[in-house]
Order: structure tokens, then sequence, then C-alpha cells
């Protein structure tokens, strides 16, 4: 069996305030976008996982998909699987991607062994593996509260734009980006924004991270002007970074003359 875990983009992100446990409660819309890593599943003789493509840093039974499979052999008795995971999503890149693999790892195991787990329970497994992580369970285009793990449905079609993401050669830890916030509450609700036309974005729909990562790595801060020179309707980074996106309704023909060496471009 083979499935296809897809990046998401943050549509805005407010870090509303610090939690007692150290996480911080947010607000952002998650979408999700084409970019994909594959993965493979059959069963074997013992539980491993080999990996191709980007190489993810540490060892493979810290690797998400591990961990997921790990997670629910504890409450259901799974044959040893082989997992092949071709990795096309950059990490620490705000893209979700090792959340991506942990929820579509649940996902698969529960559809090929017929675990009959439902939706809500598998978004339960999820929330366990990353704040991330449920999201990935639906995969549709939803408004996130909580620590981003609490999720509504939220109406955005954005198939009329080309999404192309800019990803600089280095990462952002997510915890450090935590790190160097400081929480406030909004003045607007950015499920309500989002609904706005994406030409008023660039004024109300805003990503907290970028006010504290941006002074660390001006270079994010250039990815974003790029784009906005380059005719996005609408361009920010995604997540805690370090790559950005930006929405086009018309992406220049030439527009790859115009990346600086060592920036990657996916579309
Ligand atoms: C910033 C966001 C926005 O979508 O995405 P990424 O940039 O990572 O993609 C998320 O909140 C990242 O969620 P996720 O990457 O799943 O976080 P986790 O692995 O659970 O946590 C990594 C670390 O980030 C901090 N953390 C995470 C989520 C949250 N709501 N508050 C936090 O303070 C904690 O220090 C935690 O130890
Ligand atoms: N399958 C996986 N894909 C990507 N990263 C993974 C995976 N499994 C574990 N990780 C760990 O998660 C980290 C990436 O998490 P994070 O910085 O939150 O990424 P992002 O911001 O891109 O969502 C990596 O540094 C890696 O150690």
């Amino acid at each position: 069996m083979i499935v296809f875990p897809n990046a998401k983009i943050n549509i805005g992100l407010h870090v509303v305030a610090k939690r007692p446990d150290g996480y911080h409660n947010l607000e952002t819309v998650f979408y999700p976008v084409q970019l994909s890593d594959a993965l493979e599943m059959a069963e074997s003789r013992e539980t491993k996982l080999t990996t191709s493509g980007i190489e993810v840093d540490g060892p493979p039974e810290k690797n998400l998909v591990l961990k997921a499979w790990q997670l629910l052999s504890r409450d259901f008795d799974l044959p040893p699987v082989h997992f092949h995971l071709h990795k096309n999503i950059p990490f620490g890149a705000g893209l979700g991607g090792g959340s991506a693999d942990a929820a579509f790892t649940l996902k698969m195991l529960n559809d090929f062994f017929s675990l009959q787990i439902g939706p809500g329970e598998l978004k339960k497994y999820a929330s366990t593996l990353g704040a991330d992580c449920p999201f990935f369970i639906e995969n549709k285009s939803a408004f996130a509260t909580g620590i981003g793990n609490e999720l509504s449905p939220v109406d955005i079609d954005l198939s009329e734009f080309q999404v192309v993401i800019l990803k600089p050669g280095f990462s952002v830890s997510t915890q450090e980006a935590y790190g160097n916030i400081v929480p406030a509450h909004p003045e607007f609700n950015l499920a309500e924004l989002a609904k706005l036309p994406v030409e008023r974005w660039k004024e109300t729909v805003i990503n907290d991270f970028e006010k504290s990562v941006f002074p660390a790595y001006p270079e994010i801060k250039k990815c974003r002007e790029i784009l906005y020179q380059q005719g996005a309707n609408y361009a920010s980074m995604t997540g805690s970074g370090s790559a950005v996106f930006g929405l086009f309704r018309h992406l220049p023909a030439d527009f790859d003359n115009f990346i600086p060496r060592g920036i990657y471009i996916y579309r």
C-alpha cells in the first residue's frame, strides 16, 4: 500500500498565550498543498523503516512513521511491517511534513489492517505525536485553535492560484521560534479574515512568527520580498519557517531566474 503525505501551509498565525504546560495556544488556518512525500508499507518479518530522498536527521526509531506504528501497536495486535519513506518535503520548514507522515501512517495502518478506528479517535492518537498532526487526518482546510489540534472546517479555495514555496538552505527549530515570541490576543478572527479576497490578505492575514524570526534570519524575509516583486497576490512565511509561500494568479515564466542560488523552489 502506498500513500502520499502532503505538506500544509499556514494562512496567518497568531500566538495567543503561553500555557502552564509550556505549549502555546494559537489561532491559524491550515491549508493542504500538493508537495508530498511517498510512504509505502508492506508486511515483513520485522518492523523497519528505510528512507530515500531528503535525509531526515536522527535515527529511524525517532522517525514519526515508526512512532505512529509503535503508538497503535500498544493498543492493537499489529504484524511487523516494512515502511519505505521517500522524503520530498523539507523539514524544519513550517510545512508539517513530519506530522503528515505520522498522520498518514496512522490512517494507512487503520485501513490496511481494518482496525475500525473512527476519525475522532484517530485525531486523538495523532495529537500525541505532534500538535499539527490531527489536521492531516481529514486533511481539509481548517481553522485551528488550542495548541493547533482543535479544528473546525473553513471554506477556502485557492485552486485558481499557483502555490510556490521557497525554502532557504537552513531550518528554523519550532521550539526556538516559540521561545522568541511574545503572545498577544488577536484583534480579528483569522477564519473571518481568510474569507476576504486574497488581495486584501497582505495587510490583514499575518503570521506572528515573522516578527520574531525575520530579524534573526533576514534571508527568509528576502524570500517573501522576492515573491511579492514577482507578482504574488499574497506571500507569507509558513508556520515557524524557514519556508515561505506565494500565491500567484499569474506566475512569470522566468520566475526561477530571480531566485538566488541556495534557495529551493517547490511548486
Ligand atoms: C508552528 C506550527 C504552526 O503550524 O508548525 P510548524 O512550523 O512546526 O510546521 C505548529 O504549532 C508546530 O506544531 P508541531 O510541529 O506539531 O509541534 P510539536 O512537535 O508538537 O512541538 C514542538 C515544540 O514546539 C513548541 N510548541 C508547539 C506547538 C504549540 N502550540 N506550542 C508550542 O509551544 C513546544 O516547545 C514543542 O516542544
Ligand atoms: N518523517 C519525518 N519527516 C520529517 N521530520 C521528522 C520525521 N520524523 C521525525 N522528524 C523530526 O521532526 C523534525 C521536524 O519537525 P518540525 O521542525 O516541526 O518540522 P516542520 O516545521 O517542517 O513541520 C525533524 O528535525 C526530525 O528530527
